[in-house]
């Protein structure tokens, strides 16, 4: 039987919340602000500044290039919601931007539908061509004098299943339709430049005309954004400076990760949860290290990886998961690593290696992902290194790593 103790402290836990928007958090929303993208959405701003202007009455067309993850959708969308609020506010000019995704909508029938209906437009009920509701969509535009700027995103989906002719029609739509202001422009979303290089220079040329690239986020930028996303979504002071920091080390394209905010984000949202469930007051290092592990696939790779190991560099592991165990830390220096180190070493009946080996192998092991390692600051005598564990502390990898090493000193004998 439950003690009423138990359900009490249970409802007492469940009763700490640390999130306070969920759905700030959540993959679709767009922030007001995006750290490190102020220079793409100026680079967007001058791309379509001639139409606030009236000094250009032809199409534009930009290319938004990058990896997942890199902010390329919420920084197009942001763009374009201000765009339009900008161009009515201060310059009198009306401006209308629609965001498609062309995974969903990957015909031309579906674009014209989708922009037709973001226009509410009356489209007849005898079903009118994609060609004809283009021209339709035209006249509206023209007769309310609005320009159109049309997002494409996932444009690559498009380019790889629609028949050329759409393309075509997309791309060159001003073959077809004869305008004096060309009132549809384009901003085509794509995660890699092949699928627009591999076209016929004929479509290529109405596609390229500028290219605005999206790299992948740097640590220090992924800290910066899930710093402003943590003061959106969080109560203040709930999260922990070092759990931030992991995340963006784990992620950071510098640091040898993805550079993607998306999975960044996720892995701080889950920790939320999973600390809320434990009853914390407070996000912790162990709470992202669980969230990480549950959703990175990286992880998987380098316990694969784990199997690949010398004899040494996995004993070198083993002795730090004890040392951390022992004294229930999440870091240690590499003076006490080592010492357990020879111990272990010594223990199994092995020859511990050279001062100068042993710190090739952390190399390694930092190398694969395992291990993180860092210069102490101020505060601790000197400089020195200290070690912790990328991956969570949790008894299946332990006993994995053990296990390993077994292997390895029996295929010796
Ligand atoms: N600079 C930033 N500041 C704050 N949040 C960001 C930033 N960049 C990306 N994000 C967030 O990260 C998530 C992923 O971004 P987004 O969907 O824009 O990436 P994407 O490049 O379009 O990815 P995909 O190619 O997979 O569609 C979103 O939740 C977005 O709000």
């Amino acid at each position: 039987m439950v003690s009423t103790k138990d359900i009490l402290a249970d409802s007492l836990r469940s009763s700490v919340l640390i999130i306070k928007h969920k759905d700030k958090l959540s993959p679709d929303y767009v922030p007001e602000n995006l750290p490190h993208r102020e220079d793409k959405i100026r680079e967007l701003g001058f791309t379509f500044r001639g139409l606030l202007t009236g000094e250009s009455k032809d199409s534009e067309r930009v290319v938004i290039v990058g990896r997942t993850g890199t902010g390329k959708t919420a920084t197009v969308k942001l763009f374009g919601k201000s765009f339009e609020d900008i161009a009515e506010r201060e310059y009198g000019v009306k401006v209308k931007y629609i965001h498609i995704n062309c995974y969903r909508h990957r015909s031309l029938y579906l674009i014209s539908q989708e922009i037709g209906n973001a226009l509410k437009l009356p489209v007849p009920a005898r079903g009118l061509s994609s060609q004809e509701l283009f021209k339709m969509v035209h006249e509206y535009l023209d007769r309310r004098n609005i320009h159109l700027i049309v997002g494409l995103d996932e444009f690559g989906h498009f380019l790889n299943t629609a028949p050329t002719e759409e393309i075509y029609f997309l791309v060159r739509l001003y073959d077809e339709i004869s305008a004096i202001i060309k009132r549809i422009s384009y901003i085509f979303i794509v995660n890699d430049s092949y699928s627009i290089y591999k076209l016929d220079k004929s479509i290529r040329d109405h596609i390229v005309r500028r290219v605005i690239e999206f790299q992948p986020y740097k640590s220090t930028e992924l800290y910066d954004i899930l710093k402003y996303r943590t003061s959106e979504a969080f109560n203040e002071n709930t999260v922990d400076d070092e759990a931030l920091q992991f995340i963006a080390n784990t992620y950071g394209f510098d640091k040898g990760g993805s550079g993607n905010a998306r999975i960044a984000i996720e892995t701080l949202s889950l920790a939320g949860e999973i600390a809320e469930k434990e009853g914390s007051p407070i996000v912790l290092l162990d709470h992202v290290k669980r969230a990480n592990s549950a959703i990175n696939p990286e992880i998987q790779e380098i316990v694969d990886s784990l199997s690949y190991l010398d004899l040494h560099q996995l004993i070198l592991l083993e002795a730090l998961i004890r040392v951390l165990k022992r004294n229930k830390a999440d870091e240690i220096t590499m003076g006490m690593l080592e010492n357990e180190y020879i111990s272990l070493a010594r223990e199994l009946n092995e020859e511990p290696r050279k001062h100068t080996q042993v710190y090739e192998y952390l190399r390694k092991l930092k190398a694969i992902g395992v291990v993180n390692t860092r210069q102490s600051g101020k505060g601790m005598r000197g400089r020195t290194t200290l070690v912790s564990l990328s991956l969570p502390l949790d008894k299946k990898l332990d006993e994995y790593i053990t296990q390993q090493i077994l292997v390895k000193l029996k295929s010796r004998t």
